[in-house]
Order: C-alpha cells, then structure tokens, then sequence
C-alpha cells in the first residue's frame, strides 16, 4: 500500500537505489517504493578538508554513488534507469567526519569519541533523473540533506568493547547501529530517526513533492508546510499517472508543471473548498482503511502459497524476479510485482543479490517446514476465500453458503467432498494445531485423567501432544471415517503413540467412546444451536457415571470427566465471556448454553461462577499470565469463538 501519493509518482518509472546499505533498502521498500538495487561502486574518498561543512561532504558524495549508477547502466544499456537515488551516511563531532570504522581499533576510537556526548548525523541524498538521449546521457540533480542530533550515555570501556565485539558497529558510520544493539547506547536523539539508519524518508517526500508538485499560485498556497501530507503537495491526490510535473529531463519543457497547475485552474472553487476544509480535517482512518485493504494481504500471501513461491527461494534463493519467474514459469513483470508486494508485507526480503524468503516465511510457509502453514493457506484460499464472498447472500438470506460457494445442491454436497477437499482440510487443521497442540495440552494440570477422547481430533496433533505431555494418559482420537483412513498419511512413529487410538464415527450418532476427559477442540464453532445441543447432551450423559462428583475442569478446551451439568457449563461460559481482550469491549454470552443456546451479546459480563482454570505452568512467552487472556492466544483452538461461530453458523 502506498500511504505517500508522492512515492506513488515513481511507480511507474525505473527506479534506482544506488546502495548496498540494507537499511535503506527496508526504508524505501516500507514505504511502497519498488526500485531496483544497484549498489554504487564510487569510492568514499573525497578529499573532506575540501567541503566547508561535513554535510557538504556527504551531499556530494552521495551524488557522486547516483551518478556513478546511472553512468555505468547507461553505458552498459545505452539507456539509464529513470531516476536513481543516493545517498550517504555520516557521524560528525564538531568538523571530524566519522564514517564507517576499519577495524575494532577504529571503532573504538570513534565511540569513546561520542561517549557521553552530543553529536550529529547527517545523511546527504541525492535525487537523479536520467535521460538518454542519442545514446547521450542527460542527468538532473536534486539534493538535501538531513541532520539528526544524538546523545550516547556515559558508557564503560567494558561496554564499549562487549559492543564491538558484537560486530555490529563495522558496517556503519561512526560506529554504532542505533535501529539495534547500538541503541542502548543512545541517550538521546533528536529529529529524524531514519535518518541516522541511513534514509531521511520524511524529508525524502517533501523533496519529491517540492519536484513533482510545483507550487500553485501564490493565493491558492496554504500555511503549513512541514508535515508529510501537506495540502499543498498532496491535496491533489486523484491525479491520474503523469499528472503532477516530471522534473526530469525526459520532461520535455516541464510539461508536466503546467499540466498540474491547468488541472488546479479547472476546479479553483472545489480546490478553495478543500483548502478552507482542511484544518478540520478528521483525524486520518489509518484502521478503518487497513481493513478496506486487508484481503488484499491475504490474497496476496495465498497466491504465493500457491505457486510456491516461498519453496523455490528457500532452495534456490536469493533469486532476481527474472530467475523467480522462470522457476515458476510465470510472466516476469507479474512475478516482479508479486515479489515487491511480499517485500512491503513482509514476507520477503529484497537485496542486491535478489529475493529471500524472511525468518517467518521460512518457518512457516515452507513446505516441509516443521511447522509450516502452507495447509491453512491453501484451504483458506480454496475454499473459506469462496465462502466468505457470499457473506451478504449469508446475512440475507439466513442460509449457510459452502455449497454456494462450490457451486453444488444439497443433494449434490455429499459427491462434492472429494478425497482431496477432505485431505486439504486435513492439512489445515494439522498445521494450525501443530502450533497451538502444545500450548493447549500444557495450559493445565490434566495429570488426574486416565483417558481422553479428542472429539473431531482430525490427524491426531493434540493427541499426541496429551500423550506426550500425561505418561498415564489414554487418548482416543475420533473422527469420520473418511478422516481417520486418510489420517494415516500424517502420523509420525514416537513412543506415545501406543496410547493412541484412532476411532471412526460420526459424533451426532455414534456411541462416543468412553472417556473421562472430552475435548472439542475448534468444534462447537461450526454447528448451529440445535445440533450444539445435541452433542452436548450426549457428552454429558455419556460421561462416566462413576466421575459425576468430581469437581469439573472449568476451562474452554476439556468437557470434564463429570457429568456436564447445568452450572459447570455456565462456569465454562462465564469463562469464555473473558475471552475477548478488554479493547474490544464488553462481549458476553446473554444465555447459558443450558438450556438455551450460545450468543455473543453486548451485556456486560458475569461474574466468574466457579473456580478458576488453574493454569499448569506459566503461559508462553508473550502470552499474558492472566488466566482469561491467556485464552485470547489460543482462540483458533477454542472451542466456542464467538467470531468464529458468528460467521461460520451463518456461512456454513
Ligand atoms: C549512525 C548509523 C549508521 N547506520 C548505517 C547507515 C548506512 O548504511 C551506513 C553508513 O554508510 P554509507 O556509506 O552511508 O552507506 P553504506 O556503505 O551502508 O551503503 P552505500 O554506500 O552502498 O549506500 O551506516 C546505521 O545503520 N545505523 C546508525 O545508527
């Protein structure tokens, strides 16, 4: 998503970033820019005493990286990029320029040089826009630079050299990286924080605005100028493409410059409007408009899933888009343009050396990742993709939407669940409960139980990972024959799995077997109220009479090896009525599963009936240690999702 219409500008133009630097290369690419990267080979080695200021030093040696890239291309090419960016990092301290250290020995020169005290960093851009023309290359130069105040601590000797011992300082100015370790060296900074990890973006924008929107006549020209989206820069965001001015060569006689301010001159009475408008200007829907754009992130992550994507750079990788698109014989440009939207999502890191899979892609949208999601994603793209476009023919009409979605008559549904749709499905619930199993079978104490029946248990993941946790634990997995014969396909040798058995039936009309510990793990989410009851009701007088007077587990996950009695499934819901996080407001259930059915209402909460859950150990990482929010981590894995259930009871 491109926030900054101005970057928007340079989409559609080669763009250039002459830097090897990393960071830059992140700042850019967040921000929307698609460029390509071609580190410049000119030598940092510009006589310093020269330049009257230190930013002047920068300036132009930051010129000097854009003008060497755009040369070299052009010579190579006869035709330059359009316009190629540099830039250049420096530390100062009063007139000594700090660039990046030779060695240990002159990066801890040019810390105890900054210890304790206030200096300035500087970074030069350079802003090119190449023409060749009769195999003659036209060049237009803009620069500017950005100065940042820094402030370091009163370090030790010992913290400064545990520090360049960690190899951080060896690749940048002055030695220190403040975007990582270096930060805890940083007491203070003031201005632009990119600008000391290598790119002023904010002052990058303006100085894009300044080329690409020339000032509009004096009387139209609004105060405020300092802020990124300025009126009067970007109050002219519905520009088609080449609207606003090209300030490059290419330009032609600045064509564009007039262009722009003939475009004001139509609609002066509306431009008026939004001028005068703008000081009460609601604040800008920064939530609201991810949401508009959400499924796009989602179709994009789906549609690399599904070519693969992420398989052929963890093997082959860092490829460039050409070499990508070959690999997955798909058209260079589109193959481009997927790679530099998972570079803005995240999903992928860009270099000169070309695309590479991030740490999270590699551990999760691997194929044979341990604990790869590949399955979720491709069930969500295949099927829960299509059922949710029917959301308003769900919420008209009343009626489920999965056989809509496959196009197919109630009649027809049964013929339609193909062995490979049962086997994607399969695959989803086996990643998915491959991440949470763990976590769901060590949240508490279930060390009391001698058998458990996982209802629905699909491939047998959390099983597994019961039996493993509980050494006297007996766990039955049950599920519809067609799982269970496919389930096979996933099961991996191990020494708990001689208390694992593997039951087919169909839990609405087989006898369940015996257990005195039940688990609906994402289960209750799919089924309307009726059938809900149904189910419940067979638990509970299926459950081992002899246990009925043991005190019931109240937690989310586990029907208890009681009885499930009236008030210990109301002690389950009171729970689950904590489940959303307080910034979602009150969210409760208005009725008790018993005997009326579930709803997520508005009313505030109960209070909790009984007792607690008892949380075995402590939560993962990052998983608050209250009890109830602790759930809010797991909620794929719940049993009753009042979101979940929502949609689901209205599309399926
Ligand atoms: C001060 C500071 C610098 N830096 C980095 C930014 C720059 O990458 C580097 C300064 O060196 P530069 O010469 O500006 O850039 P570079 O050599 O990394 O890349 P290129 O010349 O190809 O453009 O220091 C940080 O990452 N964090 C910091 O806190």
């Amino acid at each position: 998503m491109v926030l900054c219409p101005v970057i928007g500008k340079l989409q559609h133009k080669h763009v250039v970033l002459a830097s090897a630097s990393p960071r830059r290369q992140e700042i850019l690419s967040n921000a929307g820019l698609r460029f390509e990267v071609v580190p410049s080979r000119f030598k940092e080695k510009l006589h310093k005493a020269s330049f009257a200021t230190p930013y002047a030093y920068a300036v132009e040696t930051a010129k000097q990286k854009a003008l060497e890239v755009a040369g070299r291309m052009h010579q190579k090419d006869l035709r330059a990029p359009d316009v190629v960016i540099g830039a250049d990092t420096i530390v100062a301290v009063g007139a000594t320029i700090l660039e990046k250290p030779v060695d240990k020995q002159d990066a801890y020169r040019m810390l105890s040089r900054l210890n304790g005290k206030e200096h300035s960093v500087f970074t030069g851009v350079a802003i090119v826009h190449c023409c060749s023309k009769d195999g003659r290359l036209d060049t237009e130069v803009s620069e500017f630079y950005e100065e940042t105040t820094v402030t370091f601590s009163e370090l030790s000797e010992e913290l400064l050299w545990e520090y360049i011992n960690s190899g951080e300082p060896m690749d940048k100015a002055g030695g220190y990286g403040i975007q990582a370790l270096g930060g805890m060296l940083v007491e203070n900074v003031h201005g632009d924080f990119l600008n000391v990890v290598g790119f002023p973006l904010n002052h990058f924008c303006k100085e894009l605005a300044r080329l690409y929107y020339p000032p509009r006549p004096e009387g139209l020209r609004r105060v405020k100028h300092d802020s990124i989206p300025a009126v009067d820069t970007f109050e002219n965001l519905s520009d088609t493409e080449g609207g606003g001015s090209d300030p490059g060569p290419s330009a032609e006689g600045g064509r564009g410059g007039e262009e722009a301010d003939g475009d004001r001159s139509q609609a002066p009475g509306a431009l008026d409007a939004a001028l005068n408008g703008a000081e009460s200007r609601p604040p800008f829907p920064t939530g609201l408009l991810e949401l508009m754009d959400g499924f796009k992130a989602s179709k994009v992550l789906f549609t690399a899933c599904k070519l693969k994507l992420f398989d052929v750079l963890k093997d082959q990788g860092p490829l460039k888009a050409v070499d990508v698109a070959r690999k997955l014989d798909a058209c260079a440009g589109g193959t481009e343009q997927l790679l530099d939207v998972c570079v803005a999502l995240g999903l992928l890191e860009k270099t000169h050396r070309g695309y590479s899979n991030t740490a999270v892609t590699t551990l999760h949208l691997v194929s044979d990742a341990e604990h790869s999601l590949l399955g979720l994603a491709e069930y969500n793209d295949a099927h829960v993709w299509g059922v949710f476009t029917r959301l308003g023919l769900a919420v008209r009409e009343g009626a489920g939407q999965a056989r809509g979605a496959l196009g197919v008559t109630e009649e027809e549904e049964h013929l339609s669940q193909s062995r490979e749709m049962t086997l994607q499905f399969m695959r989803a619930m086996h990643s998915l409960s491959k991440l949470t199993a763990h976590h769901v079978a060590t949240a508490f104490d279930l060390s009391r139980f001698t058998s458990a029946c996982d209802l629905g248990g699909c491939t047998g993941i959390l099983a597994r990972e019961l039996a493993r946790e509980y050494p006297h634990l007996q766990v039955t997995v049950f599920d519809l024959p067609e799982v269970i014969e496919l389930s096979g396909g996933f099961q991996r040798g191990g020494r708990q799995t001689e208390r694992i058995r593997f039951v087919p039936g169909d839990f609405f009309k087989d006898n369940l077997p015996e257990a005195d510990l039940y688990v609906l793990s994402r289960i209750l989410q799919d089924w309307p109220d009726d059938r809900l009851h149904k189910l419940l009701s067979r638990i509970s007088s299926g459950c081992k009479p002899a246990l009925r007077k043991t005190t019931p587990v109240p937690d989310l996950l586990f029907r208890t090896k009681a009885r499930a009695r009236a008030e210990s499934m109301r002690a389950v819901l009171q729970e689950v009525t904590v489940w959303p996080p307080p910034s979602w407001g009150p969210v409760s259930c208005s009725r008790d599963l018993f005997p009326g059915p579930v709803r997520p209402s508005t009313t505030a909460a109960p209070p909790l009936g009984s007792e607690p859950c008892k949380l075995r150990r402590a939560p993962p990482s990052g998983v608050p240690k209250r009890p109830f929010l602790f759930f809010f981590f797991f909620y794929l894995n719940l049993c009753i999702l009042f979101l979940e259930y929502s949609c689901f009871t209205m599309l399926y």
